[in-house]
């Protein structure tokens, strides 16, 4: 099986001639180098509008290097990055945020003396271009208390929205980095390992998160762990030395020998083929 781009399509109202849909997010060609280092070499990636599609790859295969190239954090030195349409291949980070293409911050962006609901409250408004003005919190804007305590809601926070994030699980925490993603109003949404440090206790937590997240976005989620791929991903791309291995359906990838060989020696080699056993 090897990785063919596709492009989705519509049929017109006759439900005659198929034509060519704009994708979410489209990465064509990207090479990127560092020194003598090929870390990303000729990938192209399309995410149609609400796609649920996975990241996966052994250590080093160039996974957050591709986020970075996708999100704006590094320039490629080759390729194009589309955005429904549009080439955002020259916008940096915060342009892309504003075109809709976000990725999610890390726990230590978080203002941990803050509750969860200040966090995003932050967000929502600074999204919303206004002030915050933490002297006269009687004054803040209904509507984006609002809007800060839906997005709560959907990654599972109610509960908690008012406990500082210091008094939070780490999985919690990282439902907090998913809201304040969600607060900018993503179109694309990159979730870099959001399951990373999760104790297995809290993972359901992360899976019901992930469940709700707006069926519109298009999301890639970059994920180690080989049972959320599943339940979450209907597309899993194989990314291996800078390059794609194969893209597929979660249980194509699985079963597949070659992805399984890139694993075999990889520390997460026990985990691929305890999941892959009940693909
Ligand atoms: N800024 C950099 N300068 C030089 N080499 C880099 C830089 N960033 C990444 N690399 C190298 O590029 C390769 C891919 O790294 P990257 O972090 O993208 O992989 P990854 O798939 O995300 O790995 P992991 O799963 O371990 O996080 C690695 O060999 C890494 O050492």
């Amino acid at each position: 099986m090897t990785h063919v781009p596709r492009r989705p399509a519509s049929q017109d109202q006759e439900g005659g001639a198929i034509q060519p849909a704009t994708y979410a997010l489209e990465a064509v060609g990207l090479r990127k180098a560092f020194g003598g280092l090929n870390v990303t070499q000729d990938v192209s990636l399309n995410l149609a509008p609400g796609a649920r599609h996975a990241l996966i790859g052994p250590n080093g295969a160039g996974k957050s290097t591709l986020i970075a190239l996708l999100s704006g954090v590094l320039r490629p030195d080759a390729g194009t990055v589309r955005m429904y349409g549009q080439d955002v291949t020259h916008k940096n980070l915060a342009q892309r945020v504003k075109c809709g293409l976000v990725r999610t911050f890390q726990v230590s962006s978080l203002f941990s003396g803050l509750t969860a609901l200040e966090n995003v409250y932050l967000a929502v408004s600074e999204c919303a271009m206004r002030s915050w003005r933490p002297w006269s919190p009687a004054k803040a804007d209904k509507a984006v208390l609002e809007r800060s305590e839906a997005i709560l809601c959907t990654v599972g926070l109610q509960d908690v929205q008012r406990r500082t994030i210091g008094e939070l699980a780490y999985g919690q925490q990282r439902l907090v980095e998913i809201a304040i993603a969600l607060a900018l109003k993503p179109k694309v949404l990159l979730l870099d390992e959001p399951g990373a440090g999760i104790p297995s206790a809290q993972s359901n937590l992360l899976l019901r998160a992930l469940d709700r997240l707006p069926p519109e976005i298009a999301i890639l989620l970059i994920e180690h762990d080989m049972q959320l791929v599943r339940r979450f991903a209907s597309e899993v791309t194989v990314l291996v030395e800078g390059s794609i291995l194969l893209s597929g359906s979660p249980d194509e990838v699985m079963k597949s020998s070659e992805v399984r060989t890139v694993y075999l020696g990889s520390k997460r080699t026990e985990r691929f083929e305890e999941e892959r056993a009940h693909a």
